[in-house]
């Protein structure tokens, strides 16, 4: 089969946030075809791979992304025409060598990364390939349990709400297409819950709901009724996870929560509260529990409860390797998030896995808070097998196209497709 590049082309598209992004179309000899696209965080870590926006505030208030486009036709495509698809590794570095910066900053990580998901995508459909076999080899066969946000703060919502994700964990159903019904139900029932109550249910960025919430711990108390109105076992069968992003509300004066008490509070009072909420309720996982620059919060946590639940770094690490092995040698947490857009390129997002697997961490694959309607995620959570994938509220379209790709996956394996809990019940 035929697969040289052939053609590269690129333009702006919306994301979910309608804010442009950048779209990849990779053409291969033999008549290949594929496209990818690129989302784009909110809540974003201070050393994640840069992200080229045009800055004309004619245009988009300075968000558009013609440069990147721009850079992928008259710069990325020279590089790479010619060159076999399935060659993914020197096609990531090629990119990078020509980028020629620390952080991709020249030609825009947006653009690197479109290129490089295109050109995963095309090679596989040029080999009649699923995409999660192309990346995992024919024995990538385990579904992530999803990880659902279904009430938004922080970034994602303007509810008063400091902490950015309460998410829901169904571990205990038997295969994920239950887990994800189990996620829907509750999603449903919170829903009821919030409309008796007197809330609001409008939608933060991730399809969560964004109710005026007293506090944290109010959102907390609601999710756990939630889970029991739908009919489920906080715990057991349906656990949840927490994604505070503390960076976004951590300032000279410590960690910012008003709904908690007036004054700002220290990361050792934090982590008090943590290990408060730990033992009122059934939390499997925290990440980003502290700020990016908090390391020695993180491994105090670590040390206290890592043994119990997740402890997982997103802003802390970007998905870089350099920054992960600083929390191996730290004890830092005993999980990493892995986001492609963070160090883009698929080589370098499997480099940062493969660092995690060498350590014994645990990895959580993860969407961006503006998403596009593109699936690769899910084939690349289950392709790397870590177990877990958070990808939002169970609607909307840009989190479904995740949530409904893993379900064609499972019914592709059929009794092939394995499903287990990567926490402790
Ligand atoms: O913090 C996060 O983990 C993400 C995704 O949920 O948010 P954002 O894409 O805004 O960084
Ligand atoms: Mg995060």
């Amino acid at each position: 089969m035929k697969r040289t590049i052939t053609g590269l082309k690129a333009g702006e598209i919306l994301d979910s946030r309608g804010w442009p992004t950048v779209k990849v179309t990779v053409r291969l000899e033999g008549g290949t075809v594929a496209s990818a696209s690129v989302p784009s965080g909110a809540s974003t870590g201070q050393f994640e791979a840069h992200e080229l926006r045009d800055g004309d505030s004619a245009r988009y208030a300075g968000r558009g992304v013609l440069k990147a486009v721009e850079n992928i036709e008259r710069e990325i495509a020279p590089a790479l025409i010619g060159i076999d698809a399935v060659r993914q590794p020197e096609i990531d570095r090629l990119m990078c060598e020509l980028d020629g910066t620390e952080n991709k900053a020249r030609l825009g990580a947006n653009a690197i990364l479109g290129v490089s998901l295109a050109v995963a995508r095309a090679s596989a459909q040029s080999m009649e390939m699923p995409l999660y076999q192309y990346l995992g080899g024919s024995t990538a066969r385990r579904l992530p349990v999803p990880m659902m946000n279904i009430i938004n703060g922080g970034k994602h919502a303007a509810n008063g709400l400091q902490m950015q994700e309460f998410m829901i964990v169904p571990h205990g159903a038997p295969t994920y297409s239950e887990a994800l019904r189990f996620g829907s139900e509750t999603y449903h029932a919170l829903k009821g819950l919030l409309e008796q109550d007197g809330f609001a249910t409008g939608v933060g960025d991730e399809g969560g709901f964004a109710p005026r919430l007293k506090n944290e711990r109010e959102a907390l108390e609601l999710i756990v009724r939630a889970i029991e109105k739908a009919g489920y076992e906080p715990g057991r069968q349906i656990a949840i996870a927490l994604d505070p992003a503390a960076t976004s509300f951590f300032g000279d004066d410590g960690y910012a929560l008003p709904g908690l008490g007036p004054s700002s509070i220290s990361s050792d009072d934090l982590l008090a509260v943590y290990a408060d909420w730990i033992t009122a309720f059934p939390i499997v996982s925290i990440e980003d529990g502290f700020a990016e620059s908090d390391w020695s919060a993180f491994a105090k946590q670590t040390a206290a409860v890592g043994d119990r639940i997740q402890i997982v770094g997103d802003d802390l690490y970007v998905t870089n390797p350099r920054f992960i092995r600083r929390g191996i040698d730290e004890k830092a947490t005993n999980a990493v998030l892995i986001k492609p857009n963070q160090i883009g390129t698929v080589t370098e997002t499997v480099a940062a896995i493969e660092l995690c697997r060498r350590a014994g961490l645990r990895y959580k694959f993860s969407h961006r808070s503006g998403e596009t309607e593109d699936d690769f995620v899910a084939d690349f959570a289950v392709a790397m097998t870590g177990g877990q994938f958070k990808g939002g509220a169970p609607c909307r379209g840009e989190r479904l196209a995740k949530y409904n790709r893993l379900l064609e996956i499972e019914r592709e394996l059929g009794a092939e497709a394995l499903f287990s809990s990567p926490f402790v019940a």
